[in-house]
């Protein structure tokens, strides 16, 4: 869809860009010709994903480690970049969900949620958007979301109230900081599966609700080009015009329903025990190969 140049002269910082959708997404950002900046807290995957990205792509790739929750993490962060650079696009893409009834959410769970995905992706826009604007620079930033910020969903709270924040921020800011020309817009992708997600949404690998693909009117997962394909559209400067939108990529999901997990309200409390379980295993696991948070 996009040739080697497409992007030739963007500098793109993409959160969570060592593993998942944000390491496919860098990847299609590489083959377009930009040079990226992905961020996370574990050194050795991010080193890792940088290694593979520029031997499979040729393109420049750099990691920095960083804990989004932190905002002055963020602004070290961002101030080494632009000390290189400055850039001229982010990728609001890191996160933490897990599934779980609200009831049993405890106030540092929700906060574990809120503080990545909403306020991380805040502080992120903050540190980038005001130094595009201190040196009169312009800039496109597209939030990765989900489809639950027009359903909601029961069992990821946090995750769908978080969302729904910064598709509120995406169209608030378009409005505020078009005058400067920065762009804000967003995708939200059905479901596309990876390790990170599934292990934590899917986490007894039975697929129901919304990582079920056979209620989804393609009957198919998201493929990572397809995702990739839309970032670099909104990226590259044939869009000029497009700014406060957040565009579905769910093959029709959210339409038919449903996309959500209310089909989760068959467990009982004793499948919900196993399946903390399985998704403190998960986070315990990457936990240890935390260098930062
Ligand atoms: C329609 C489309 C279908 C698919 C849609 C997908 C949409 C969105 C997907 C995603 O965002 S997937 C992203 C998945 N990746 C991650 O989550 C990576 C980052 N994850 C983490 O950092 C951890 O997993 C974390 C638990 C979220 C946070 O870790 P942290 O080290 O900060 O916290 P902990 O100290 O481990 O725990 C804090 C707090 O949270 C409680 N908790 C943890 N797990 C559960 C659980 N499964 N159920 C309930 N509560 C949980 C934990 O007990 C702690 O609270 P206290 O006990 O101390 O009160
Ligand atoms: N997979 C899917 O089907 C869908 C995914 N999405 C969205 O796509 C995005 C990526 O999800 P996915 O790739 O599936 O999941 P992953 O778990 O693979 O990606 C999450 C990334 O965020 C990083 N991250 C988490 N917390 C922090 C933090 N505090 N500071 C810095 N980085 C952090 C993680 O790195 P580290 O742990 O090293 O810090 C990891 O690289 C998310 O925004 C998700 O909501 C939306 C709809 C569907």
């Amino acid at each position: 869809m996009f040739n080697s140049s497409t992007l030739s002269n963007k500098r793109i910082l993409v959160t969570g860009g060592g593993t998942g959708l944000g390491k496919e997404i860098s990847r299609g950002l590489l083959a377009s010709g930009a040079e990226v900046y992905i961020c996370g807290r574990r050194e050795n995957v991010l080193k890792t994903t940088c290694e593979e990205l520029s031997k499979d792509t040729g393109g420049k790739i750099h990691y920095r480690i960083c804990d989004i929750r932190d905002p002055e993490s963020i602004d070290d962060m961002v101030e080494s970049i632009f000390t290189e650079g400055p850039l001229t696009g982010l990728i609001n893409n890191a996160a933490a969900n897990f599934i779980s009834p609200t009831k049993d959410l405890s106030p540092r769970g929700y906060q574990a949620i809120r503080s990545t995905v909403m306020d991380g992706s805040f502080y992120t826009v903050l540190a980038v958007g005001k130094r595009w604007i201190n040196l009169g620079i312009r800039g496109s930033i597209v939030s990765n979301l989900v489809t639950w910020v027009w359903t909601g969903s029961a069992y990821v709270v946090p995750s769908a109230m978080s969302k729904t924040a910064i598709d509120s921020m995406t169209k608030s800011l378009a409005v505020e900081w078009g005058p400067y020309g920065i762009r804000l817009n967003a995708v939200a992708p059905g479901p596309f599966p990876t390790e990170g997600a599934w292990e934590k949404l899917n986490p007894t690998g039975k697929s129901s609700g919304a990582t079920d693909s056979s209620s989804v009117p393609m009957r198919r997962y998201g493929e990572m080009p397809e995702l990739a394909n839309l970032m670099i559209f909104l990226q590259a400067d044939g869009c000029d015009y497009l700014t406060g939108q957040t565009i579905a990529i769910d093959g029709g999901h959210h339409l038919a329903a449903p996309s959500t997990f209310a089909s989760l309200s068959d467990l009982s409390d004793d499948d919900w025990g196993n399946i903390r379980d399985n998704i403190k295993a998960s986070a315990e696991k990457e936990k240890s190969e935390r260098s930062i948070g």
